[in-house]
């Protein structure tokens, strides 16, 4: 299993925690009886702190030891964990125009793809929940009259997403010289950098070694950066992009 692989498994897996622990504080308060109905207070503070333990916290303990025999504890430990997984990020998306950005948007956010695009005039925000992260996503208008936005809102994010269309290889220079005059701003250095191949369901696309090669991906070398050759009308591969997004939120600020 791939490191990324198991970040997301851990994600779900603490979703399911997350869950489980509010089932068992639902049922705890509707129960009528103490849960489960075997444990009491008195037993568990018998057993455990025997003579001579302070009387307050020979009463406190199991509550401490068993939670579930307290519901308001209960509650209150699944809201603690709940903001102690919670991550937040935030991410910009930029790239030539067409290169595919609000549709990996949609893609990420609701699965769905549509044909017919409205170019972004400006800017979109989109926030998406994927497990316990709230990813907050800057989605840019890739036309050249906005590209001189790009940098502000590339400000203090968590990491840049670089969209490029692959199968159209007359932009790729265009693409590469962009994206390398926006990384040499010192107000984004060090920012993590994922660069997208999208569109591969096209046979004219290139493949990811020639992307790399062609957007000169190995010449940057003062920050992170990993390369998915992805479609979005296909949904290949996007996974893999969340799975790295949930990786990443770890930087959140
Ligand atoms: N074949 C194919 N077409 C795609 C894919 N992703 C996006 N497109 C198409 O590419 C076109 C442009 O998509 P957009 O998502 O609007 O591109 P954008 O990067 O947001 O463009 P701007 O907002 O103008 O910067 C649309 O017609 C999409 O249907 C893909 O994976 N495969
Ligand atoms: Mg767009």
């Amino acid at each position: 299993m791939t490191e990324q692989n198991q970040l997301n498994e851990k994600a779900r897996e603490s979703e399911e925690y997350l869950s489980f622990l509010f089932a068992l504080s639902l049922l705890s308060l509707i129960s009528p009886f103490p849960f489960p109905p075997f444990v009491t207070s008195d037993s568990v503070s018998a057993s455990v702190f025997p003579n001579g333990f302070s009387r307050f916290y020979s009463q406190l303990a199991p509550q401490l030891i068993f939670p579930y025999l307290n519901p308001f504890l209960l509650l209150i430990m699944y809201l603690h964990i709940s903001l102690f997984f919670k991550q937040e990020m935030e991410l910009s998306l930029i790239g030539l125009q067409n290169a595919g950005k609000t549709s990996l948007v949609n893609t990420i956010a609701t699965g769905g793809y549509s044909e017919d695009m409205i170019p972004t005039v400006g800017f979109n925000m989109r926030k998406v929940t994927k497990g316990n992260v709230t990813i907050k996503l800057w989605d840019l208008g890739g036309q050249r009259r906005f590209r001189t936005m790009w940098e502000r809102y590339c400000r203090g994010v968590s990491a840049i997403l670089y969209v490029v269309d692959a199968a159209d290889r007359d932009s790729v220079p265009i693409a590469r010289s962009e994206l390398h005059e926006l990384l040499m701003k010192p107000s984004l250095s060090g920012i993590p950098l994922l660069v997208l191949g999208n569109k591969i369901d096209k046979s004219e696309a290139l493949s990811k070694q020639a992307l790399v090669d062609q957007l000169g991906l190995e010449s940057i070398t003062d920050r992170e950066v990993c390369c998915y050759m992805i479609s979005c009308k296909d949904s290949i591969n996007i996974d893999a992009v969340i799975d790295w997004l949930i990786k990443h939120s770890k930087t959140a600020k």
